[in-house]
């Protein structure tokens, strides 16, 4: 499994009027562990969108494949479910597989199976998504994004609201996905993940004002901020 790099073109997004993405153009590398970071409101979210193909954009996108076409894992940002909502994860999950609605039509599906055993979600499966915390909604978004033994990976917060140890396993999950030559793409606001884990880190405030490793972006932003203050 090789991951595709991402092109991006001029790709901007705007909703009713209001520029939530300036156009920006962006080349993302294969096999490489990529952050967004940036400020609350800056457009991250709306930028994964819309290279999820879920949010109307300008310019253009384009995955470039090593070899055959393969397979986009997208994990949204934590969102409480209802919990009146007669699903349970395992149903959830299975939605991620099946074009068919699960209660007509289930098809047993062996990568289901791999998921569990690597999400470690087993204890999970029978409650009702709207009953399971933070955490454990986290790692069955996670294995609904890894189910379809995707190439690439895109992130939007992966880790809010997961404890330590739930942290610890997410990374472990993710560091073997790219150690088996999967792209990552991964918005998060923790320095230390970004610095410890991505190879390039874009900073996206209504556009992209920095793009670097993500060391030298952490030593701007800071330098950026001191002298702020200095100023003030
Ligand atoms: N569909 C939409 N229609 C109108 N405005 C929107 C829409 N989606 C997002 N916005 C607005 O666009 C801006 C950027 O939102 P976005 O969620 O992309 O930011 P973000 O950088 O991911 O923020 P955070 O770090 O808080 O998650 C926000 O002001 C948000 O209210």
């Amino acid at each position: 499994m090789m991951g595709p790099s991402l092109h991006l073109s001029n790709v901007g997004v705007t909703v009713k009027g209001q520029v939530l993405v300036t156009p920006l153009s962006l080349q993302l590398e294969g096999g490489l562990w990529h952050g967004i970071a940036g400020p609350n409101g800056g457009g991250k979210s709306t930028l994964l969108k819309a290279i999820a193909g879920l949010h109307n954009h300008v310019g253009e996108i384009a995955l470039h494949w090593p070899s055959d076409r393969g397979q986009i894992g997208y994990m949204p940002q934590l969102s409480p479910f209802d919990a009146s909502l007669p699903v349970t994860a395992l149903d959830f999950l299975r939605m991620h597989c099946d074009k068919q609605p699960v209660w007509r039509r289930y098809r047993g599906n062996p990568n289901i199976e791999q998921v569990i055993e690597r999400v470690s979600i087993k204890g999970l499966l029978s409650k009702r998504l709207g009953t399971l915390s933070s955490g454990e909604r986290q790692r069955i978004l996670l294995a609904c994004a890894l189910v379809n033994k995707p190439n690439i990976l895109l992130l939007d917060e992966p880790l809010a609201g997961v404890d330590k140890a739930g942290r610890e396993q997410i990374i472990e999950i993710l560091c073997a996905f790219k150690a088996e030559g999967g792209s990552l793409i991964m918005i998060e606001h923790d320095w230390q993940i970004l610095q410890a884990h991505c190879d390039t880190l874009s900073w996206i405030d209504g556009g992209l004002q920095h793009h670097d490793a993500p060391d030298a972006i952490f030593t701007k932003i800071n330098s950026l901020h001191l002298g702020l203050r200095h100023a003030s």
